[in-house]
């Protein structure tokens, strides 16, 4: 039975879908912020659970020798060492749309707090001051908010301040004229949108390109008694910059859910009267909170127990109704890639995987992922379908994948080119209707043999007596062959043997074997 350990503050729904699914579930809510614990425990578990209080580091990555999926309950993965999840093989996970709405009237809330100054004036009146003229506020009707990424949230934001008469400018370069249009946003250029916004909104991930996106360079462009409101992430506004001009009257106010670092308990924004803080709360609702919950839940249960992939941030999603579809073809695909990974002894330069027929219509990106698993891990042993792809990539290895939906002798076709800097070599494969993968051409010879545990893969030359003195070899050591499959490019020329053996062939054994006079190669195989 799959183990899950939900290691932060999750709904506690969570907990039933998982024991639903038939998944044994460690709830421990603190323990994300225990990295020495989590290090400790987390070679016991196949699924980790979190928001954003556990930092997957390669520290905690390293000692986590089962874990297969790690689901983000919430947007940002940039509390995940992607690449090293990568790298190990572990699917992650985010529910990109749980706690958008959340999120965005979080936005909106903090936009109005900011124009009426609502914490400011609510701590005066609390403290019995009545201060009804200090509290002097901007409207927000017909005023300009410039939003700066333009996808799930901060769509929601550009709707909701169109609802509330305002003017929406955007700026995101992957924001289409058409999508903008439908939006009802006007889509300008960065300098625009800081010349022009009254208010000013972030909805971008943290990345090279967007970390401080808002520096003092950009905040100079803006419009004096500019307002910003972060509910992205740290680090879009540089902060230093952003007390500055705070300081100085130029920036109206800031209202701010995340920072730079969190938790913040103390920050260069801080105490400010135009600063409005909150503590990372984009997301906390108890309507987002169970929807994140549920489909992070359901997600990790539906790739643990049935191979589906939803919302996967380093590999293609597989859905439920695909998984048992795509299943033999995966191991077709894998199997293929470690014949030809078995037979390789030297650098791989390029791959091709070509699928032919009804395979072509599939998912062949995961596809591809399994071929390359198959064709590394005999080479480099501790490689999976998630982490094939990028290993590939960092050996220089060209990828190719080729699709004709057409079919020929099959319904469908696999086939699997592998070159090296001495030979070019590629095998073919099917799945038969009984769902077992079959091998079934190598490098232009036809063949029908099914992979088997342990087997001996044999060039040769077709000339009389091979069979009988190969037999003949292995009886002789009291090994016993289960299948025999031979193919020839033409009468008297190169052939192919594929002979399923019970048992291990014995190194002293296979050297008799290659010590035949018919025999150009002999390879053990293992699957
Ligand atoms: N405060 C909180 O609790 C929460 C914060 N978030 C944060 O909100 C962010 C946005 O979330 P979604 O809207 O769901 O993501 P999304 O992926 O739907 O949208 C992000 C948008 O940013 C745009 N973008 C990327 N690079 C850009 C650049 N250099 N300049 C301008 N635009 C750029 C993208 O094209 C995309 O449209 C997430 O990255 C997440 O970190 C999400 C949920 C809760
Ligand atoms: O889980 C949370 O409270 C944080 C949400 C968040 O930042 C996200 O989903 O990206």
């Amino acid at each position: 039975m799959p183990k899950v350990l939900i290691s932060d503050a999750l709904s506690p729904a969570a907990v039933q879908i998982f024991k639903d699914r038939g998944i044994e579930v460690d709830f421990q809510p603190a323990l994300g912020k225990d990295k020495e614990k989590l290090a400790e425990l987390i070679g016991n578990y196949d699924g980790l659970a979190i928001r954003s209080a556990t930092k997957v580091s390669p520290k905690i990555l390293e000692k986590a020798n089962n874990l297969k999926v790690i689901g983000r309950a919430g947007i940002g993965v940039d509390n995940v060492d992607i690449p090293a999840a990568t790298a190990k093989g572990i699917i992650v996970m985010n529910t990109p749309f749980g706690n958008s709405i959340t999120t965005a009237e979080h936005a909106i809330s903090l936009m109005l707090a900011l124009a009426r100054q609502i914490p400011e004036a609510d701590r005066s009146t609390q403290a019995g001051k009545w201060e009804k003229n200090k509290f002097m506020g901007v409207e927000i009707t017909g005023k300009t908010l410039g939003v700066i990424g333009c996808g799930n949230i901060g769509s929601i934001v550009a709707d909701r301040a169109l609802g509330l008469k305002m003017k929406v400018i955007a700026f995101d370069p992957f924001l289409s004229p058409e999508r903008a249009l439908d939006l009802g946003v006007e889509k300008v250029e960065l300098d625009d949108l800081l010349k022009r916004a009254d208010f000013i909104t972030l909805h971008t991930p943290l990345t090279e390109k967007t970390k401080n996106i808002i520096d003092a360079t950009a905040i100079n462009k803006t419009k004096k008694g500019v307002r910003i409101i972060n509910c992205a992430r740290g680090g879009l506004v540089d902060e230093q910059a952003l007390r500055a001009a705070l300081d100085s009257g130029h920036v109206a106010g800031a209202a701010f859910d995340v920072f730079v670092t969190e938790p913040a308990t103390e920050n260069v924004l801080f105490g400010h009267p135009n600063v409005i803080c909150t503590p990372h709360l984009g997301a906390s609702t108890t309507e987002a909170q169970e929807n994140v919950a549920l489909q992070v839940a359901e997600q990790m249960s539906d790739y643990l127990m049935t191979g589906a992939i939803t919302n996967a941030v380093n590999f293609p999603s597989i859905t439920a109704e695909e998984a048992p579809k795509l299943r033999p073809f995966v191991e077709l695909a894998e199997k293929l890639g470690s014949f030809a990974g078995q037979l390789t002894e030297t650098g791989i330069s390029k791959v091709q995987i070509a699928y032919e027929g009804t395979v072509a219509q599939m998912n062949t990106r995961a596809l591809t992922s399994a071929a390359l698993a198959g064709l590394l891990r005999p080479m480099l042993g501790d490689v999976n379908v998630v982490s094939a792809p990028v290993i590939s990539k960092e050996r220089g290895m060209v990828v190719e994948e080729v699709t004709r939906e057409v079919a020929g002798d099959y319904d469908s076709l696999i086939t699997v080119t592998v070159e090296t800097e001495k030979q070019k070599r590629w095998v073919s494969g099917t799945v038969f209707a009984d769902g077992r993968p079959r091998i079934v051409n190598i490098k232009g010879i036809r063949m029908d043999a099914e992979f088997a545990p342990s087997m001996v893969y044999i060039t040769n030359l077709d000339k009389p007596g091979f069979i009988g003195t190969f037999s003949g070899t292995l009886g002789e050591a009291n090994i016993n062959i289960a299948t025999f499959h031979v193919g020839r490019e033409a009468p008297g020329g190169n052939a192919i043997a594929l002979i399923e053996i019970d048992g291990d062939l014995p190194e002293q054994v296979l050297a008799k074997v290659r010590a035949l006079p018919q025999v150009q190669q002999a390879k053990p195989l293992h699957f």
